[in-house]
């Protein structure tokens, strides 16, 4: 061994020379249009930063693709679009696998970790539909299609003669229900819309003031096994900071809030330049009663004297800090201020049926 060896070299079995950039890596997906278009968005983003790397997709199907008859709520939450892709991870058979981070539970198993979260596209929701420009327009009876509590809670708060019914299946089987006449609208994420190349079908784009959007809406969220920081190492420059803390406010929030029931809940955080390179994070947060009877809405903000960027650790780790003790905050403030009792509730409502966490649209 020669006396250059640098010593981290010595105490990592992976930072040899030839594992400085990957030879091949392969990403597990779901197999819906929108998940393969967000496995290959990150493929090319992968092949870009490692040209001599063999970057390919492994397409599988979850249970929370082939259930699309009843509420994904009540078969098993969010885990149910992550679990055979974990289950690839763990067996080798993938590197890494790539989530709408939206659809990923607040708390991973302890063998997983988020190892990239990337640039989030738009957070907010649409308003789909032939025959009307906006939700105001929509008649009386009129009925709009989502099986998000979260959208239906907000829409029902604001309109109570619409009437909100259940909408499954991926993008495409949603549009064609829509088109058949089942709905007179529906509401779907303006990110999928977008990322398909079906923008021109979006009649508004609700303001987050009338939609405020699920955690991590519009974010991608790369998975691996905690124990690959080999992986870890190489998706580093695909994360995105801002993204990253966004995400994390709404994600404190909602694991203090949804993970031990199903309740309508929206977060969404914003991250404003101010003077000489500070920033402030602002978080709103919603829980809504499941029929929109009533909402409970807060929000609060901290300042962070840089702006958020990776290379300096110490610095990074403290603004993580930061948007997670916000994330705690505003769902303390919303706790206090209505949500207890509504929580409560849904609790008392989930213990009849089966548990679940919050849901996933
Ligand atoms: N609920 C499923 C889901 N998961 C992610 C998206 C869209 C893309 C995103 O929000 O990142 C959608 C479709 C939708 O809610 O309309």
């Amino acid at each position: 061994m020669s006396f250059s060896t640098p010593l981290h070299a010595l105490s990592s079995p992976v930072s040899d020379a030839s594992q400085a950039s990957p030879s091949r890596l392969i990403i597990a997906t779901r197999e819906s249009r929108l998940a393969l278009w967000q496995a290959e968005h990150v493929r090319e983003r992968l092949q870009r930063l490692y040209p001599d790397c063999q970057v390919e997709l492994l397409g599988m199907t979850t249970r929370g693709d082939q259930i699309l008859d009843r509420s994904l709520a009540k078969v098993g939450g969010k885990g149910l679009f992550i679990k055979e892709l974990e289950v690839a991870l763990a067996a080798g058979a993938a590197d890494l696998a790539v989530h709408s981070l939206k659809d990923v539970p607040m708390q991973l198993e302890p063998d997983f970790s988020l190892a990239a979260i990337l640039e989030r596209a738009d957070p907010r929701d649409a308003l789909v539909s032939n025959d009307y420009a906006s939700l105001a327009e929509l008649p009386a009876g009129a009925i709009v299609g989502t099986s998000s509590m979260r959208r239906a809670a907000q829409i029902s708060h604001q309109f109570p003669a619409l009437r909100i019914e259940p909408l499954r299946g991926n993008l495409d089987t949603r549009l064609a229900k829509l088109d058949r006449g089942e709905y007179q609208a529906i509401v779907l994420a303006a990110a999928g819309l977008k990322r398909l190349g079906l923008a021109q079908r979006i009649r508004a784009i609700l303001p987050t003031e009338q939609s405020l959007p699920a955690p991590a809406q519009g974010a991608l969220g790369i998975e691996c096994l905690r124990q690959r920081t080999d992986i870890q190492r190489w998706l580093a420059p695909l994360q995105d900071p801002q993204t990253t803390l966004c995400a994390s406010a709404e994600r404190a929030l909602a694991r203090l809030l949804g993970g031990s029931c199903q309740v309508p809940l929206a977060a969404y955080a914003q991250l404003l330049p101010q003077g000489q390179g500070s920033a402030k994070l602002i978080l709103r947060g919603l829980v809504a009663a499941p029929t929109g009877q009533s909402i409970i809405q807060e929000q609060a903000s901290v300042m962070l004297d840089t702006w958020p960027c990776l290379p300096d650790q110490a610095v990074w780790q403290a603004h993580l800090t930061a948007a997670d003790a916000l994330g705690q905050r505003v769902a303390a403030a919303l706790l206090a201020g209505g949500a207890a009792p509504i929580l409560e509730a849904c609790l008392q409502a989930d213990n009849t049926a089966q548990p679940s966490a919050s849901s996933i649209p």
